[in-house]
């Protein structure tokens, strides 16, 4: 200790931090003075972090003083903040997001992640990809994933296992007269499903974690460090070239790389195809360079612009990081909101019992998930409250004039949308915070301003995946309510952006969520 602060005392690293300090109050200074001359509204600036709301993080999660910024500038269409020395536009207005994130996609498709574009990898991981091209081909081949037909029909045993597990866990901590702990089921049920769905790959994270699990907590477990170097490659993207900064580091890349080629030599050399997302990407393989030979089976396969090792790599990533943590943490908000709202528990196990009994089933298969319509309000209504993704960014790659305003923006320009704070503003949606799954229901239309739903995201770059993680989701809600009644342990009010955990740049909720469940009498 005496000997660190003895080397921070020193004269030339006194210096050197002056001198940074110096450099970063010029470049502050610099943007400020720029953006007064812009037409967009600024708010007022504030020295070191940007803008006085940003200090909230260092207690709360980022959304909190987001929240904050875009409730206190009601009447305008746009403003822009900023973020330690560099400003982002907020967009309010629904008609400025339409032609922003919509009709202006060419010039406002990169994300802000901007992965190092000769990586072809990572590169090919869709939603941080800025490459046009690879982005297409990675969009391309996840479709045919995303089919729920195909959930309904021959895929159903692979989830059957998972509800098997979820029943048989849960009746462990009921006999044990312990609560569940809600966000461990979740997480364990999704990355199960996903795995084996996707992958072929048999995890059970009730007993053990396996790699790919342990994959996705190493990309999204909860550390500062993980925070900090998300806000600095968000303002930053050229520091990317140091790995232990980057969202998705070297050792992901590679340990994604080696599970590829295991699988694809696996099933090239014993025949087996499991008709999963391997399999599809499998039949893409093109005739690529050496460096793909041990992968590409040349005699099979003769399509030469088809997919490579990293592309193949690229798209598995997008699987574990898109479709995850996402769907888990819809599970985790959708079990607290109806813990504290037993009514529509009662509700959704009566819709789920009599669509079983209609389809003549005792098992909780895709074809029941698909008619439950108030389950499905229920998650879109869990989505509005708590949507995953609270902010979405955009980065502009030319000058350009908003279509029908007096706004530009300029390349480097990043765009921010705030789906926390839209989904909760009273203008687009009645009684915001109110949990009201009717809203969603089609003679209830003229409650909300669906236009400014944004939980899966607008414009081209929607997501392709939310189907199938909302009927994941409804087969997690179904299973535990044909089942038990949930009562919340650990969280006894509805939660909102403070009690989301500060490390996180998704919204997750912080610590333990427990619940307690108490068995049906007799499911039907
Ligand atoms: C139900 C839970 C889910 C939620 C709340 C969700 C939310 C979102 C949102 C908000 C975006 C837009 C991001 C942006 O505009 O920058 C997005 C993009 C994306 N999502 Fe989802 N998602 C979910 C499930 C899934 C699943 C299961 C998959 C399957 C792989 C998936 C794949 C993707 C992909 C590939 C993108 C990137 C699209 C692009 O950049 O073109 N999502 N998701």
């Amino acid at each position: 200790m005496a000997f660190f602060l003895k080397l921070i005392l020193s004269p030339p690293v006194l210096l050197f931090f002056v001198l940074c300090f110096v450099i970063y109050y010029l470049v502050y200074v610099r943007q400020v003075q720029r953006w007064k001359l812009s037409n967009i509204p600024v708010t007022q600036p504030f020295f070191l972090l940007g803008h006085r709301h940003m200090f909230k993080i260092f207690s709360n999660s980022a959304v909190v003083p987001l929240d904050y910024i875009y409730r206190e500038n009601p009447d305008v269409p746009l403003v822009a903040f900023f973020l330690t020395v560099s400003p982002v536009i907020l967009l309010k207005d629904p008609s400025l997001i339409r032609k922003v994130y919509g009709k202006s996609f060419d010039k406002m498709f990169a994300n802000g992640f901007f992965p190092p574009e000769k990586e072809v990898a990572y590169q090919s991981i869709v939603p941080i990809s800025s490459d046009r091209d690879l982005w297409k081909v990675g969009r391309n081949s996840l479709a045919a994933s995303f089919s729920t037909a195909k959930l309904e029909s021959s895929e159903f045993g692979k989830f059957k296992k998972q509800v098997d597990r979820l029943w048989h866990h849960t009746a462990k901590s009921v006999q044990l007269g312990k609560p569940v702990n809600g966000k461990e089921a979740a997480h364990n049920f999704i990355v199960d499903s996903v795995n084996l769905h996707t992958f072929g790959v048999d995890e059970n994270s009730w007993e053990e974690k396996g790699s790919l699990y342990q994959l996705v907590d190493s990309v999204f477990g909860l550390t500062y460090q993980r925070l900090a170097s998300f806000f600095v490659l968000t303002l930053f993207p050229f520091l990317q070239a140091f790995d232990p900064l980057r969202f998705m580091r070297h050792d992901h890349i590679d340990s994604v790389t080696k599970f590829v080629t295991e699988k694809v030599q696996e099933r090239d050399q014993l025949e087996i195809r499991n008709d999963d997302y391997i399999d599809r990407l499998m039949s893409l393989r093109g005739k690529t360079g050496s460096e793909e030979a041990a992968l590409t089976n040349l005699d099979t396969n003769e399509n030469p612009a088809g997919l490579g090792v990293k592309e193949m790599v690229g798209h598995t990533l997008t699987w574990l990081l898109a479709g995850t943590d996402t769907s888990s943490q819809l599970c985790l908000f959708a079990t607290h909101l109806l813990s504290l709202h037993p009514e529509y528990q009662d509700r959704i196990r009566a819709e789920v019992n009599g669509v079983m009994r209609k389809l003549n089933t005792s098992e909780i298969t895709f074809q029941v998930v698909h008619q439950l319509q108030l389950t499905e309000y229920c998650l879109l209504e869990t989505s509005r409250l708590y949507p995953i993704l609270p902010a979405l960014m955009r980065c502009c790659s030319e000058d350009f004039q908003i279509p029908g305003t007096k706004y530009v923006l300029r390349k480097g320009d990043r765009v921010f949308i705030l789906p926390y704070s839209m989904h909760r503003d009273p203008r687009y949606f009645k009684e915001p915070d109110r949990f009201y799954p009717e809203r969603f229901s089609p003679e209830n239309r003229h409650l909300a301003c669906l236009d400014m739903y944004v939980s899966f995201g607008t414009g081209p770059r929607k997501c392709p995946g939310y189907k199938i993680g909302v009927s994941l989701a409804a087969l997690f809600i179904a299973s535990l309510l044909h089942k038990y009644q949930i009562r919340p342990r650990s969280h006894l009010k509805q939660m909102d952006a403070t009690d989301f955990d500060p490390r996180g740049f998704t919204a997750q909720h912080s610590g333990q969520f427990l619940v307690d469940l108490v068995p049906i009498e007799s499911p039907a």
